[in-house]
């Protein structure tokens, strides 16, 4: 797939001295949900700041759908939405002309037929009169989006979209989000939900200190680092692990009656097959089994705190 995005060696150094990136380079695919994954103050609305055009480079480059975000600005910024943070629009507009005010500032001649395409597929027809004064938290920042979708762009951010709204509207959210890629925009998202990025995106890439630490297929990410869990219960609980069970990776808890084997999935063979057969011939019984994977939070907590070390 064609790169619809593509960062290269990006560094921004604030005012202050403080250098928030720290030499980036990521390509964004045409057509892909990408979620820039990272814990508070790693860098991602300063990254997006930048591919918008709302902050401006130290050092690097930026190409959106070919257009340098410096030297062909115009170009570039219309090809991007971009959903703030931080929902910002004037409470006494109403939705029609709050979203079609937003097309003509990128110098679109007016389509009313478009705007309402747009408010239909995100639910915000019936609220086209309404006040933004007048909406729930949801339906503003489905505003948002109809706002940073008002000029047809081809790449849509989304900083932190769902932060501090509720389950079910999260999940509105993600349909939304989904459609919009069915459509062939390609979506970059900023979350720390891990949830999210799970959820949702195609690829996943994780930031911390102004650094991209990786950037993976999702799947790929979650096979290559996702160990997982077998927990044995055992019918009458011991006081130690057995030396003959030395070699595999137990602990033992919950009092003595239960054995946690942790392993990696790609390399399992047939080491639980061994085990089970060793903890047979120790004369352990054996009540229950359950396995279970980790999850991308566990990989990522995992990630962060290795490179921290
Ligand atoms: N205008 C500024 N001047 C100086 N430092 C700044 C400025 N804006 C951001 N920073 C610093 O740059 C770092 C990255 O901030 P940024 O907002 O990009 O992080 P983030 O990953 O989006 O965090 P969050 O998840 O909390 O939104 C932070 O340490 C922040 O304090």
């Amino acid at each position: 797939m064609p790169s619809i995005i593509r960062v290269s060696g990006l560094t921004k150094t604030y005012a202050s001295g403080f250098s928030a990136l720290q030499g980036i380079d990521l390509d964004i695919q045409q057509g892909e949900i990408f979620a820039l994954l990272g814990p508070n103050g790693a860098g991602k609305t300063t990254l997006i700041s930048i591919i918008c055009g709302i902050s401006s480079p130290s050092e690097g480059s930026v190409l959106a759908d070919g257009f340098d975000i410096v030297k062909d600005y115009r170009a570039a910024r219309s090809k991007i939405g971009l959903v703030p943070q931080e929902l910002c629009s004037d409470a006494f507009e109403n939705v029609w002309s709050a979203v079609n005010f937003s097309r003509g500032l990128f110098g679109k001649p007016s389509n009313p037929a478009y705007i309402e395409k747009l408010l239909r597929q995100l639910s915000l027809w019936d609220k086209k009169d309404a006040q933004m004064r007048e909406l729930s938290g949801g339906m503003k920042r489905r505003v948002m989006i109809a706002k940073a979708l008002s000029h047809e762009p081809d790449i849509l951010f989304l900083d932190e979209p769902t932060a501090g709204v509720d389950v079910e509207l999260r999940k509105d959210m993600w349909q939304m989000v989904r459609e919009l890629r069915e459509q062939g925009v390609t979506i970059i998202l900023t979350t720390h939900y891990i949830e999210e990025a799970e959820e949702m995106a195609d690829r996943i890439g994780v930031i911390r200190q102004g650094k991209i630490l990786l950037v993976e297929e999702k799947q790929a990410l979650m096979d290559k680092l996702g160990s997982k869990q077998l927990s044995i219960r055992l019918q009458q609980p011991i006081s130690e692990i057995p030396e003959d069970l030395a070699e595999f990776n137990l602990q033992l808890d919950d009092e003595g009656s239960n054995l946690s084997y942790c392993y990696d999935s790609r390399q399992e063979g047939d080491s639980i097959a061994r085990l089970l057969r060793k903890l047979t011939k120790q004369g352990l019984e054996i009540r229950d089994l359950n396995s279970s994977e980790s999850s991308l939070e566990d990989i990522f907590v995992s990630l962060v705190h290795e490179k921290e070390q």
